[in-house]
């Protein structure tokens, strides 16, 4: 697979957004820097149209520079070790790679090695994901990640005591490194599936449903997700700023959906669903 490089100067309060919405025309990786980003796709997956579109949107008022690259064959554990600290999330959950050293104490450690695929808790949807999911009864349960990106949602269910946790992404880089992330968590019994929901098609339903993608998967896909929630279970979602929460609780209405919890964090948000 080979991949396409941006290296974007901009201003830093530009960043954030310009991630979000480089995520919604196909980039699947980042890397925040100092004066900017690097944005990476699968070159199969770029429309530059769409990608100048993005920059023209913001390219005066954040003060734009592009550099286009290819990758070469990259040691990715090297990339991260420069890019990737370790992270808390709240008192119990410290996420960190196999290269940092292990922490005492810690209730629940997390290790993903995130390569190219999203999903470390550095980024705000995440770390809210990973906070609600805290406060959720997990024991006994089943549950299931949809956009999976590192699994690493999944892990934190299966260490919180889940029963059953299945996880599938779109994306096949992120169903390999999914793969490598469970099996460094104990977890080598499950296996991430490729595809969307209505590909992969799971059977019955779950305790807990999180999806963590952008707004205009989840608006498509809502009437999937409601019904493989169980009457009593949750609907954790995110990937939406909390300027647009009015239209996901809208989208949900008709489903005996009731939010019951919402956080937002550097304007990300993320909101709990219980059904009736
Ligand atoms: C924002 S990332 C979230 C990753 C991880 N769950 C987390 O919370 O950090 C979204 C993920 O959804 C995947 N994705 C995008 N559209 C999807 C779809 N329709 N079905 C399944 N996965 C999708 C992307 O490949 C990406 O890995």
């Amino acid at each position: 697979m080979e991949y396409l490089e941006f290296k974007i100067s901009c201003k830093e309060e530009f960043i954030e957004i310009l991630i979000a919405e480089l995520a919604e025309v196909g980039f699947d990786s980042f890397l925040e820097k100092e004066d900017g980003l690097e944005a990476y796709i699968q070159e199969d997956q770029f429309d530059r149209v769409a990608f100048q579109e993005v920059l023209d949107k913001y390219i005066s008022m954040a003060n734009i520079s592009v550099e286009e690259g290819r990758m070469e064959k990259v040691n990715w554990n090297t990339e991260w070790e420069k890019n990737y600290d370790p992270i808390a999330v709240g008192e119990e959950v410290y996420v960190r790679a196999s290269f940092h050293a292990p922490k005492e104490g810690v209730k629940h450690e997390i290790v993903i090695n995130p390569k190219m695929s999203f999903g470390t808790g550095h980024h705000a949807t995440t770390y809210l994901m990973l906070t609600h999911l805290l406060n959720l009864p997990h024991h006994g349960k089943r549950v299931i990640d949809i956009g999976a990106g590192t699994g690493i949602l999944a892990i934190l269910s299966h260490k919180l005591g889940a029963a059953t946790v299945e996880a599938f992404d779109i994306d096949d880089w992120c169903v390999d490194n999914g793969n490598e992330n469970f099996e460094l968590n104990g977890m080598s019994h499950v296996k991430m599936g490729l595809g969307t929901v209505r590909e992969v098609n799971p059977q019955g339903q779950f305790d807990i449903v999180i999806a963590n993608i952008n707004k205009n998967v989840l608006l498509d896909e809502m009437e999937v997700y409601e019904t493989l929630v169980k009457p009593g279970g949750y609907l954790l979602l995110s990937g939406f700023y909390d300027h647009d929460v009015i239209d996901i609780e809208a989208s949900t209405a008709s489903f005996g959906l009731s939010k019951i919890d919402q956080m937002v964090k550097d304007k990300w948000c993320a909101v709990v669903f219980k059904k009736k």
